[in-house]
């Protein structure tokens, strides 16, 4: 059995606004308030796991401990299937400090040619991990399927939202209004699971 979420707060546990953003509509009908990472003053933890759920399990066990409530971590990236699951967790890294993702995503192109340009299919993952102080901490994982474009379309979203074209659509996610890519996104698809399995009262 998943251990509950009870309190009436939780750590947002991350610093990239636009997931910050995501997850403000994302909790808005559940009544439970958030406070951010940033706004906290919480450092920004190594990620030094070599999969997603290490990584969100080490940002929301090092944010619970720090203060002193539950938090919740989202690691996610896309993997391209031709680049087997690159950049994957390195997705925020391909983007350098200076968080450059219009190189990231032509270095993705870059790569994707290298490969032959066969298969450009790619999915984005989102952990989930809530943790509670005492060290607790349950996981959830959501995937969204899709294909990389080229060249880059709309302004919307964050990080490469402009290049993934979700299965049966014709815009991508920057394309798309914030309500629509809720429907379908890696992320929201993995926040309905934590609902299901951590917070909803049955
Ligand atoms: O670790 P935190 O502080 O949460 O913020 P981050 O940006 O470093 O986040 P990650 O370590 O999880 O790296 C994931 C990267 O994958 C990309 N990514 C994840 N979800 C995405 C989405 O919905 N749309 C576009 N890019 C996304 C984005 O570039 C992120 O920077
Ligand atoms: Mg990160």
């Amino acid at each position: 059995m998943a251990r509950k979420f009870s309190d009436e707060k939780m750590v947002l546990a991350s610093h990239n606004k636009g997931k910050l953003a995501e997850f403000a509509h994302l909790f808005r009908p559940h009544g439970i308030e958030i406070l951010s990472a940033g706004e906290l003053g919480l450092p920004e933890p190594e990620e030094t796991g070599e999969t997603f759920e290490d990584n969100a399990i080490l940002k929301a066990v090092a944010a619970a401990k720090a203060a002193d409530m539950p938090a919740l971590a989202d690691d996610s990236g896309l993997a391209a299937a031709a680049l087997n699951g690159a950049p994957g967790v390195y997705s925020a890294r391909w983007a350098g400090p200076e968080k450059d993702f219009t190189a990231a995503m032509q270095r993705l192109e870059d790569e994707l040619i290298a490969a032959g340009n066969t298969d450009r299919s790619a999915a984005f993952v989102c952990v989930l991990a809530l943790a509670w102080p005492d060290g607790h901490v349950e996981t959830v994982r959501g995937e969204a399927k899709g294909r990389l474009i080229w060249p880059p379309r709309g302004d919307g979203g964050f990080g490469y939202d402009p290049v993934f074209m979700p299965v049966g659509r014709t815009k991508t996610f920057a394309e798309m209004k914030p309500e629509d890519k809720k429907e379908i996104s890696h992320r929201a698809e993995a926040f309905e699971r934590l609902i299901k399995t951590c917070i909803a009262s049955e």
